[in-house]
Parts: structure tokens; C-alpha cells; sequence
């Protein structure tokens, strides 16, 4: 087995007693005709954080995006199966899907500040869903939560794009957060970080987990041994007609999954014998 270090002793954890947030049955996710994702079942626990790792192409974004249906935006995807949140089923009719990603916010690869202030940056979501509050204490409450304030607190009205990646990516955190949401969707937020501002990143995942739902696609092995409770592995099978799917192999506590998988794929994966 590699040497990974698994969630720290300094975040101990009962992981025991799964409270789900989200419940994912028979998932299978469509780009038009074709089946990007087969069959996914897992449980997204309250205030964990959960990692999805596995090979490029394996489906993990297209799962993640699942979860605040940011792919109804995508022409020609469909979900089919069953995803509950806080068992009702998300994809219901009656749901809103605006309401559903104020609910459940999403941090991307790329930090995607607006061309705006700092302080418009996070401001602008609670203005716009008409949150109450003074706007004041609503941006340092994000920024402090974001462990940015300090950084910034003299130049909120200096444009956001002036901040190094790793700020922005805090700030785009801070913004996520600024709306409150349940639950926090994070899509390789760390790819374009340099080593300082991941450790950064990843101690405030940890920070945020005492309040947050968080999901993770990495490609980051280490990372997810590091900061996840769960960790999701994803393949790509090919079928008999030679197309690929991203099939989940396995769902378990992250130190089980690094430590002793159960499935021979996982161990490859992780062990680095294929990937
Ligand atoms: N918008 C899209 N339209 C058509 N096909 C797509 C779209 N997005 C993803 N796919 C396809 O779905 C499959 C899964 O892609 P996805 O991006 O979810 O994988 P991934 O595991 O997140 O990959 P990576 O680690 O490289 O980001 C791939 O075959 C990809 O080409």
C-alpha cells in the first residue's frame, strides 16, 4: 500500500451513523444517446465530506453535477434513477432547480471570480436571492468563514481578479458560502493551486465540514486520503459494443478504501497499478 495519510487524528469523527443528505439510486447519467454513467448507488452523509476519485472520463463531474442538477443546463443530459435530498427526490416535479443550487452551491476547478470588487463578489448572491441583513456583516461573516478576511478586509473594493489563484479560490468559496447553503459541490478546486494554497484549501474544507455537507471530485489521491471521510472510486468499463462507462466500484469510509479495499480495482487504482 502506498504511504497516504488518512483524516488525522486532530478531526476525529464518528462516521459510524450515516446521516444522509443525499440518497443516489440506479443513477445513470445521459449525454444525448449516449450513457456516460451506469448505475451509481451511494449516500452522501450530513457534515462529512465526501471524496469521488478515479480515472479521467470515469464520470465523476457528471455525478457531482448531479447533485445540484447544474446538468439540466447542459443540452442533451438526463439523469435517470433515483437522487433524494433529505429524502424527497430532487429531479421532482415540483422542485426548483434555481432554488435547489442556492441550496446546494458549487466551488470549480478554475477560481471564477466576477470582474467585480470583492466585496460585490460575495455580496451579489445574497442580493439577488433578497437575503436580509446588513450586507456589511453578511461579507466579513463569508470572508472569515473563508479564511480570507484578513487577507482582504482593507481592499474590499479592489477588483477580485486582482487576488493570487489560491484568494480567489477562497473567494469563490466565501462566495458559495455567502448564500448559505447546505451543501457545498467542489470540482477539483485545488487543480490549478500551487502546494501552499491546497494545504490552505483543504484545511478550510475541514473547517467548513463542522457546518457544510461537502462533496469532492479530485484527482488527487493524497487529498482525498487526507481530508474525506468517504471516498467514492470510479472506473470506466468498456461494454460490448466497445463504448465506455464510468461505473462507481466502490463506496466506503476513506481509511477502509485506502487501507483495505475491497474491490481489486480500488487497490490498483490506488496503489498505482492502473490510472
Ligand atoms: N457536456 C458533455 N457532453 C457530452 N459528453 C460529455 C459531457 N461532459 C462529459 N461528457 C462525457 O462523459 C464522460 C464522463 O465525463 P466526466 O467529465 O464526468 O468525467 P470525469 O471523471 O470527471 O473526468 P475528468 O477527471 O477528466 O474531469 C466522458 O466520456 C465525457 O466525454
Amino acid at each position: 500500500m502506498p504511504n497516504i495519510t488518512v483524516r488525522g487524528p486532530e478531526a476525529p469523527r464518528n462516521i459510524e451513523a450515516l446521516d444522509p443528505v443525499f440518497t443516489v439510486a440506479n443513477l445513470s447519467v445521459y449525454y444525448g444517446d449516449y450513457e456516460a454513467v451506469r448505475n451509481v448507488d451511494m449516500t452522501i452523509g450530513n457534515r462529512e465530506i465526501t471524496a469521488m476519485i478515479g480515472p479521467s472520463g470515469c464520470g465523476k463531474s457528471t455525478v457531482l453535477r448531479c447533485f445540484n442538477r447544474m446538468n439540466d443546463l447542459i443540452p442533451g443530459a438526463r439523469a435517470a434513477g433515483t437522487i433524494t435530498y433529505h429524502g424527497e427526490d430532487l429531479y421532482g416535479d415540483h422542485v426548483d432547480p434555481i432554488e435547489v443550487r442556492r441550496r446546494i452551491g458549487m466551488v470549480f476547478q478554475k477560481p471564477n471570480p466576477f470582474p467585480k470588487s470583492i466585496y460585490d463578489n460575495i455580496a451579489y448572491g445574497p442580493r439577488v436571492n433578497g437575503m436580509k441583513g446588513k450586507m456589511d456583516d453578511l461579507v466579513e461573516q463569508a470572508l472569515t468563514q473563508a479564511a480570507l478576511w484578513d487577507e482582504v478586509k482593507d481592499k474590499l473594493k479592489q477588483n477580485a481578479l486582482s487576488l493570487s489563484g489560491g484568494q480567489q479560490q477562497r473567494l469563490c468559496i466565501a462566495r458559495a458560502i455567502a448564500v448559505r447553503p447546505e451543501v457545498i459541490l467542489m470540482d477539483e478546486p485545488c487543480s490549478a493551486l500551487d502546494p501552499i494554497a491546497t494545504t490552505k484549501i483543504e484545511d478550510l474544507m475541514q473547517e467548513l465540514s463542522r457546518d457544510y455537507t461537502i462533496v469532492i471530485v479530485t484527482h488527487n489521491m493524497q487529498q482525498a486520503a487526507r481530508v474525506s471521510d468517504r471516498t467514492a472510486f470510479f472506473t470506466a468499463e468498456v461494454d460490448e459494443q466497445q463504448v465506455r462507462h464510468g461505473r462507481l466500484v466502490e463506496f466506503d469510509e476513506t481509511s477502509r478504501i485506502f487501507t483495505n479495499p475491497s474491490d481489486k480495482r480500488t487497490e490498483d487504482y490506488i496503489t498505482g497499478r492502473f490510472g
